[in-house]
């Protein structure tokens, strides 16, 4: 039976190479099964997961006049970045099948606060509360996207090495991308709502994605039908899996796997980050470097 591994990567920082082969290892092994596996052991502040959401779950709280208020006039992107969403989104107004091409399926009770690359400057004008609530929730969203970021590419280390190619294979071709972040809330069920759909069955269009979560929730589709839930221990643990693109790039040999929300009796948040390629990058598969990753051509790193 596929279950969801829990990966420590402690050795991977700690106990140099011998350490980064073993966890590589790991993780090429669960990207190749589910394509989801469970991390923890990154090495950044457990505390910048916490604050995140607890900054979040202030905003939720917030009146709905006030949330609306953080929606962007000119629809759900920025002109300087017409594809991430930025700003606030309410339950219902999503559905995760249509995303998928599906018609005629319910939408997801899901509420959305998100932001893209621009929270990296603060500078920028973006559709925050104009408070000190605001600002807090910016900032501590900022540190989450920085600590996902950083993350994220360092798995993408872990990823070159089974595949015998250099470390900042993947890295060189992400490390400016327009990344997406979402913090959201799911109700907890009760009898107003339709049904339990927290978010629709949906497999994600990115190369990798990080997800937090306060409480379980989350479902992945293995063997053909059976849903399983990862577990993770604490705030801190980081789901990750990979998305449409990453498979894509290696020719599937990497999973992208259906994934999705089911409500619970208590109100929910994740912090979903949503890791993509520069967007100089082509991808594409039977690339010829892509064939020599996954060890279908030689060719010398
Ligand atoms: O909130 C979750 O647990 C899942 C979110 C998700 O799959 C997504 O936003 O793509
Ligand atoms: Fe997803």
């Amino acid at each position: 039976m596929t279950t969801i591994p829990v990966i420590d990567l402690t050795p991977a920082r700690l106990e140099g190479e011998a350490g980064m082969q073993r966890v590589a290892a790991d993780i090429d092994r669960a990207c190749r099964e589910s394509g989801f596996f469970v991390v923890k052991g990154h090495g950044y502040a457990r505390e910048i997961f916490a604050e995140a959401h607890a900054a979040s779950k202030t905003f939720f709280q917030l009146p709905l006049t006030t949330k609306n208020q953080c929606r962007l006039s000119t629809g759900a992107t920025l002109p300087q970045d017409p594809y991430t969403p930025y700003g606030y989104s309410g339950l219902l107004e999503e559905n995760a099948f249509a995303y998928m091409g599906q018609q005629g399926k319910p939408s997801d009770y899901v509420e959305k606060i998100s932001a893209g690359r621009l929270i990296l400057n603060d500078n920028e004008s973006l559709p925050f509360p104009d408070s000190d609530l605001g600002r807090d929730l910016r900032q501590k969203l900022k540190r989450y996207y920085q600590a996902c970021d950083a993350i994220a590419l360092n798995l993408t280390e872990l990823f070159t090495i089974p595949l015998g190619v250099h470390r900042t294979y993947f890295s060189e071709r992400m490390d400016r991308a327009n990344d997406s972040m979402r913090s959201q809330l799911y109700p907890g069920l009760s009898a107003e709502l339709l049904n339990d759909q927290g978010m629709g069955a949906h497999t994600d269009g990115t190369v990798l994605t990080l997800l937090t979560q306060t409480a379980p929730g989350i479902q992945v589709r293995i063997n053909e039908g059976e849903w399983v839930a990862p577990v993770t221990a604490d705030v801190d643990h980081i789901i990750v899996n990979i998305g449409d693109l990453m498979a894509h790039w290696s020719n599937h040999e990497y999973v992208s796997t259906e994934h999705r929300v089911v409500l619970g009796s208590q109100e929910r948040q994740s912090i979903v980050f949503f890791k993509l390629t520069n967007e100089d990058e082509l991808v594409q598969s039977g690339n010829k470097q892509m064939d020599a990753l996954f060890g279908r051509e030689n060719m010398a790193a």
